[in-house]
């Protein structure tokens, strides 16, 4: 048996174990991943953030992430403000921001004047080969400058209306008149399993309040609905700003907290404003 050291962190009520494996290189199986974050017999959190040595010479340190099922995913928004204000305390980086490599790009993690973290989440894409998404066979229409898909939803027995965005992590954003009442039980499970996602996806359901403010749920790969989901938050954004919907800055109010999206459109990345707090230290005998 050993002793594992971890850091139990949250963003917006979406919680997660951090394993500095820079200073304490440790074997993560898809096993261990599900029974630390498993709610009763583990620590409980909704994915697992390892902060690694750098893959090759002169790259930022390596930022992972898997979900509680075990399988490793590109990107989480909420995980990467933890990660960055775990590793800058920890005196990974100086000044108030820290680089990180992902599975899918390099992304950046500020500190602002506030307290709250920045992540830049890269540039949002759009295109089906980018999300994945196969739509063969669905119908759509192009609003404004993006596609809105409709697939017949057999649980809710009526269509369903969605944007397809990357944020290195496949995302579906439906907007609603009501995210409260929305049956995102049903939703979420059944595009989830729909073939044109290939790699199954995020399934976000926003109910706009105006142009800069709106309330969203997620129901994620993973861990299914969760208090907050930050790379959802800004495919909501984007694929929003794409509809003509949204302004350029939102603020968004998920069940877990507050959280905030600046973006300009193509050719620029996406910022995601939020906290990032530490819940416990501990170790776990493994
Ligand atoms: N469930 C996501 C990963 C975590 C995303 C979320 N927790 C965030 O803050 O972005 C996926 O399977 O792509």
């Amino acid at each position: 048996m050993t002793e594992l050291h971890f850091t139990k962190m949250q963003g917006a009520g979406n919680d997660f174990v951090v394993l500095d494996r820079v200073a304490e290189p440790v074997e993560v199986t898809p096993q261990l991943v599900r029974r630390l974050a498993d709610r009763r017999f583990g620590i409980g959190a909704d994915q697992l953030l390892l902060l690694d040595p750098p893959q090759k010479a002169g790259e930022p340190l390596r930022y992972r992430i898997f979900n509680s099922d075990g399988d490793e995913v590109e990107q989480c928004g909420n995980g990467a403000r933890c990660i960055g204000r775990f590793a800058l305390e920890r005196g990974y980086a100086s000044g108030d921001s820290i680089p990180f490599q992902t599975m899918k790009g390099r992304i950046c993690v500020k500190r602002e004047p506030d307290g709250r973290m920045v992540a830049d989440m890269g540039e949002p894409r759009f295109q089906p080969e980018e999300i994945p998404f196969r739509p063969e066979g669905l119908q759509h229409r192009i609003e404004n400058r993006i596609a809105v898909w409709k697939v017949y939803c057999e649980p809710l027995e009526r269509d369903i209306e969605f944007t397809v965005t990357s944020m290195g992590n496949p995302h579906a954003t439906v907007f609603t008149d009501d995210v409260d009442r929305e049956r995102i039980d049903l939703i979420g499970p059944f595009l989830q399993r729909h073939p044109a996602f290939p790699e199954s996806v995020n399934v976000g359901f926003v109910e706009c309040e105006s142009a800069q403010k709106a309330k969203i749920r997620v129901w994620e790969r993973g861990p299914g609905e969760t208090l907050a989901c930050g790379t959802g938050t800004s495919a909501a954004m984007a694929a929003g700003l794409m509809r003509g919907i949204f302004e350029r800055r939102v603020e968004f109010s998920a069940r877990g907290g507050a959280l905030a999206c600046a973006w300009e459109g193509p050719g620029s990345t996406l910022s995601l404003i939020g906290p990032a707090e530490v819940v416990f230290t501990g170790c776990i005998e493994i």
